[in-house]
């Protein structure tokens, strides 16, 4: 596989506070790579970083094969969506489009950039000023600004929040065309729902750290030893009745949590499954439901701090 990006141990500090403490990463050709962390935990300054808008404090980088010292060979390979603070916003939509694709060294026809404006969900509002643009369509122009040039490797900070749900599943969409086309995509999103759905590998940054990698089923991988499982029963499965139940068992079961109308347990082996199921059912409960559940993204990111 092709390394489209290589981090080595990058550092970022401003002033006395390292945001970035040793980062390594490297993304291959093709791959749609989701980048989560909290607010603040540092994705927007990887990325400024990577794309040469603020300088690394120290380790090094490649981006398609050309050193962080040789950035501008390769810039125009690279889209990167812009803060949308960063419009012309005197500017009409599709006026901007063609003046920044000038810069890029694209030259689509008219009818090529409205084309690129209904891809990303601006359909209508070519001739509209900037300025008269809601957030979400700012967005969306950002995104067709990130486009221009034909880019190989495409950067998308937060490209869906506050997108309405359609828009959002239309940008998604859009990220699935990208890649087959064979582009790189490198996104960052708090919806980690969506991260879970486009991305092959995701990595959570924490404390200035990468601190899980994987793709989204590695990650939800349950820890060994600890299989969730799902139960309706009627009545209830309450904590003390599987304590009390329980007790007698030569099995481990634990309470972990009451989600209405299931009760979640942990158990240490898929053996253990039907001989809860038979224990529960000779204790007097009728079962409805009894299933394995894999942990969500959001469960193993806030695990993950
Ligand atoms: N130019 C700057 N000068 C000083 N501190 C900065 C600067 N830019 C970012 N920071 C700080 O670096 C930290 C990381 O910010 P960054 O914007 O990279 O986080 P983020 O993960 O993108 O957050 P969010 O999810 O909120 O967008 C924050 O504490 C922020 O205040």
């Amino acid at each position: 596989m092709n390394e489209v990006m290589n981090v080595t141990n990058l550092t970022k500090r401003f002033g006395a506070t390292e945001v970035l403490s040793g980062i390594d990463l490297t993304i291959y050709e093709g791959e749609v790579f989701g980048f989560i962390g909290h607010n603040g935990a540092g994705k927007s300054t990887f990325i400024n970083t990577i794309t040469g808008i603020i300088n690394k404090s120290s380790g090094s980088f490649k981006m398609l094969g050309a050193s962080d010292q040789d950035l501008d060979q390769v810039k125009a390979k690279i889209g990167v969506m812009p803060d949308i603070s960063n419009l012309y916003d005197q500017m009409r939509g599709i006026q901007f489009l063609s003046y920044m694709g000038k810069l890029a060294g694209d030259h689509r026809s008219k009818q090529e950039y409205a084309a690129l404006m209904k891809d990303v969900g601006l359909e209508g509002a070519e001739k509209k000023k900037i300025k008269s643009y809601s957030f979400g369509m700012k967005k969306k122009i950002s995104i067709a600004q990130a486009l221009l040039g034909n880019p190989s490797f495409i950067i998308l900070d937060e490209p869906t929040s506050g997108l309405d749900p359609e828009s959002a599943i239309n940008i998604r969409k859009l990220i699935a065309d990208l890649q087959q086309q064979g582009k790189t995509i490198l996104l960052t999103s708090h919806n980690l729902d969506e991260i879970d759905k486009v991305s092959d590998r995701v990595g959570i940054i924490s404390n200035g750290k990468i601190t899980r990698l994987g793709t989204p089923a590695e990650l939800k991988v349950n820890k060994v030893n600890e299989i969730s499982v799902a139960i309706r029963t009627a009545p209830a499965l309450t904590s003390d009745k599987l304590t009390e139940l329980s007790a007698a068992w030569d099995f481990n079961v634990t309470f972990v949590a009451s989600k209405k109308p299931y009760t979640v347990v942990h158990v240490s082996s898929e053996d253990d499954l039907p001989r809860l199921s038979q224990q529960l059912m000779q204790s007097g409960f009728q079962l409805y439901e009894i299933s394995m559940e894999q942990q969500s993204l959001e469960e193993v990111f806030i695990n993950s701090k």
